[in-house]
């Protein structure tokens, strides 16, 4: 659905994409990751139409970005990280205006259906300048999805909204699995670990790795990590840990420590005579995954 091949886009001399190649397709939910300036807003843009490649090629449902602009205005749904909303519009009047703005077919009708959707059809007679942050979040995405296009791109829907809303936009998103193809940006890893199906990490123009989360770990995963937590005071622990043998690192995490070593027999092992020798009431201790946070650390510095 979504097919990006050696994309370059520079600005002046300078390249904030520099040969980039993903696809996406029918249904999924990819998520672009990456670092501020990373080139996330930049490929979404060129994605849109909003922006010409410099080279390259961007396909969106088999047509082509630059060729098919038109074809390909009407197939994506896209929302900005700062929505372009006219606070002195109703809710009601700015969905319909985008929907006469793409030809949707039953205009009226099918702003009605957004609004159902989005949870705006009783706001529908408000100004959206009264509108909280969370709803202009939720107004934008109606605007990207009134005329139903079969390719959904999200920059960043998330930033600067409260945790609550937070929630909801993630729910609104996870509800589009299957009926849309998106492209969803952020740089908050457990968010896209939660929501995509694939995840594209991107650093200054180039794809540092892509894949699904099970399987970018399973390739940057190196050795083993147990949780381990222990009862009492446990402030001089770490330190205690971090250096018995078997044990490359130890973090506090979660009231216990993340405990990192290369051989899951000699880690246990280690650990268990620690245990031991030093009377320690053992409260919990099981192996855990490597967090996508540490992989996309590794891979963008
Ligand atoms: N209009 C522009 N003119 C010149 N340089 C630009 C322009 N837009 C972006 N850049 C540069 O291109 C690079 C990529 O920017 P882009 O906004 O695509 O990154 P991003 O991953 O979306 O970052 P962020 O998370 O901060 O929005 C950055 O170095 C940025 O400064």
């Amino acid at each position: 659905m979504i097919e990006v091949t050696n994309l370059v886009k520079k600005y002046g001399n300078v390249a904030a994409v520099d040969g980039i190649s993903f696809s996406a397709n029918p249904g999924e939910i990819v998520g672009l990751l990456g670092p501020n300036g990373a080139g996330k807003t930049t490929t979404m843009r060129v994605l849109t139409g909003y922006m010409p490649v410099t080279s390259g090629t961007v396909k969106v449902d088999g047509f082509d970005v630059m060729e098919d602009s038109m074809q390909v205005r009407q197939r994506v749904g896209y929302m900005p990280e700062q929505v372009p909303i006219y606070p002195d519009m109703t809710v009601e009047s700015y969905v319909l205006y985008w929907a006469r703005l793409r030809r949707t077919q039953n205009a009226k009708a099918r702003t009605q259906e957004v609004l159902t959707q989005f949870g705006l059809l009783d706001r529908r007679k408000k100004l959206v300048r009264s509108l909280s942050k969370g709803l202009r979040q939720r107004l934008g995405l109606a605007q990207a999805l009134v005329h139903n296009p079969p390719v959904i791109i999200l920059d960043e829907p998330t930033i600067g909204i409260d945790p609550k809303q937070v929630v909801e936009v993630r729910d609104v998103v996870k509800s589009l699995r299957s009926q849309h193809t998106i492209l969803f940006s952020s740089h908050i890893l457990s968010e896209v670990e939660q929501i995509c199906d694939r995840v594209v990490i991107i650093d200054k123009g180039h794809i540092v790795a892509a894949g699904s989360t099970d399987i970018l770990r399973q390739k940057y995963q190196h050795g083993v990590n147990f949780y381990v937590k222990f009862a009492g005071d446990t402030s001089e622990l770490g330190e205690m840990l971090a250096a018995l043998p078997g044990i490359n690192s130890v973090e506090a995490h979660e009231g216990g420590f993340i405990v990192h070593g290369t051989d899951n027999d000699a880690i246990r092992h280690t650990l268990m005579n620690a245990v031991a020798a030093n009377n320690l009431d053992l409260m919990e201790m099981r192996p855990v995954d490597t967090r996508l946070e540490d992989i996309f650390m590794q891979l963008v510095n």
